[in-house]
This record gives C-alpha cells, sequence and structure tokens, in this order.
C-alpha cells in the first residue's frame, strides 16, 4: 500500500511581495496567493487528488491557503488540526526586514549562511521586539524555553518532525489522503526528511508559493519517487526560480 501526501506552501503573501523576511510575523496572503491557492485546489480536482485531512500552521497565510484550496476543490469540510511545528523558520532578528537591503548591507555570503544554511540562526530577535510573537496570545502555552526568538533550518526539522511522527503519519498509515499546507521552510524541513537530503544539499532547496507538491509513499514513509511531482511543474520551476533569487537586484 502507498499513502498519499499533498504538500502546498501558501500563496504568495504581502511580505513575500514587498520581499520581507517574514518568519512567525503573521502576514495574509495577497489577491495574487489568493488565486494561486484557487490554481492549486483546481490542480488537485482535476487530479482527483483529493484531501481527507489537512494540517496546517497556526499562521494565517497557511489557513487562508488551505481554505481557498478546499473550498475549490470541494473538500472545505475534512478535518482539520492546526500546529505551530509547522509553522515558518522564525527568521529572529531578520523579520521584517529587507532582504536586498541585508544583502547590501552584510554582503551575499552571510545573507545565504542566514537565509539558506543548515545549522546557523540569524541574531535573536528581542521579546518586546516590534515583530516578536514572544508575548502573542497564541503561543502563550509553548514554554518558554521552546518559544523561539530565533531558528535555523536544524531547529526547524528538530520541532516539526514529532508532529509529523505523531500526527500526520498516522493518518497516512490508515490510508487517508494528507493535505499539509505550511511554509517555505517548514517545507524545506519536512522535505530534507521525506528525501533523505544532506544538511549540505538542502541549502539549494526552494519551494514555490501556491503549487502542491505531491509525494506517494511506501510503508516505511519514504518516497516512491525521489522529490515527488508538482502538479503544475512548468510554473513551479518559474516560481522556485523567483524564490531563489530574493534580494538580488
Ligand atoms: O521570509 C520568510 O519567512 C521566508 C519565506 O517567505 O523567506 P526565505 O525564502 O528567504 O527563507
Amino acid at each position: 500500500m502507498t499513502a498519499k501526501l499533498i504538500l502546498l506552501r501558501h500563496g504568495e503573501s504581502e511580505w513575500n511581495a514587498k520581499n520581507l523576511f517574514t518568519g512567525w510575523v503573521d502576514v495574509d496572503i495577497n489577491d495574487k496567493g489568493k488565486a494561486e491557492a484557487q490554481r492549486g485546489g483546481e490542480l488537485l480536482a482535476a487530479e482527483g487528488l483529493l484531501p481527507e485531512v489537512l494540517f496546517t500552521s497556526t499562521l494565517k497565510r497557511a489557513i487562508h491557503t488551505a481554505e481557498i484550496a478546499l473550498r475549490t476543490c470541494d473538500r472545505h469540510w475534512i478535518p482539520v488540526e492546526r500546529s505551530w511545528r509547522l509553522n515558518e523558520r522564525h527568521y529572529g532578528a531578520l523579520q521584517g526586514k529587507n532582504k536586498t537591503e541585508i544583502r547590501d548591507e552584510f554582503g551575499e555570503d552571510q545573507f545565504m549562511l542566514w537565509r539558506r544554511s543548515y545549522d546557523q540562526p540569524p541574531p535573536v530577535l528581542a521579546a518586546d521586539d516590534k515583530w516578536s510573537q514572544y508575548n502573542d496570545p497564541q503561543f502563550a502555552d509553548l514554554p518558554s524555553e521552546i518559544r523561539p526568538r530565533t531558528e535555523c533550518l536544524k531547529d526547524v526539522v528538530f520541532r516539526m518532525l514529532p508532529f509529523w511522527y505523531d500526527r500526520i503519519v498516522p493518518e497516512l498509515s490508515a490510508g487517508r489522503t494528507v493535505l499539509v499546507t505550511a511554509h517555505g521552510n517548514s517545507l524545506r524541513a519536512l522535505v530534507k526528511h521525506l528525501d533523505g537530503i544532506s544538511d549540505e544539499a538542502i541549502s539549494g532547496l526552494n519551494i514555490p508559493t501556491g503549487i502542491p507538491l505531491f509525494y506517494e509513499l511506501d510503508e516505511d514513509m519514504k518516497p516512491t519517487v525521489p522529490g515527488g511531482r508538482y502538479l503544475d511543474p512548468e510554473a513551479a520551476k518559474a516560481s522556485i526560480e523567483a524564490v531563489k533569487n530574493q534580494g538580488k537586484k
């Protein structure tokens, strides 16, 4: 038996369009993002890949993307579970900062280390910073030692995997088609795990906005096709290139 897993990064957000580091800042999708989410739902319907359970982060750009995509393929009614463990990587002191300005100020190497290295987090964000979520009621139940003030991708893998094993894998094992709507870096963490990508090679992986990535998984929860399959490969290619080049002039 194989299991069906669909990964969907949220559609373009207001801050993606403004070229700002976002992380845990709870910005919404814009009109282009809404259109991408709808197209995502159309692709699911066209392939007959109809989700039976939804997992999302607690951030509105992922929640709203899922709502639009599921409404479009008439699956608005499926059970849903949200978890902070699927949230975007906390971008620390870079949250709210312009990517091009950070690249100009600190140079390409440091910019890429912060953006795509596996284990080097940006500087911490002060708890009382304008763009901090440290005292947000949404995260009040999280013990302070796991409430992030910055994260590298390795930290995301560490906090995401318990949710994968405890909540998502049981649904896949039960034969249900699972949709996960999340973020560029929380999905990079999951793809790294699924495809066994090395700490070095993961820096070259980018996830496009709003295009479903379909994985068929074997009984060991390993992909039958490495890397899965984007339901719109051409659009995925163009969007991956755009994500990769963010911050460049
Ligand atoms: O700003 C962010 O939170 C992420 C995703 O939008 O950006 P990046 O692709 O630079 O990691």
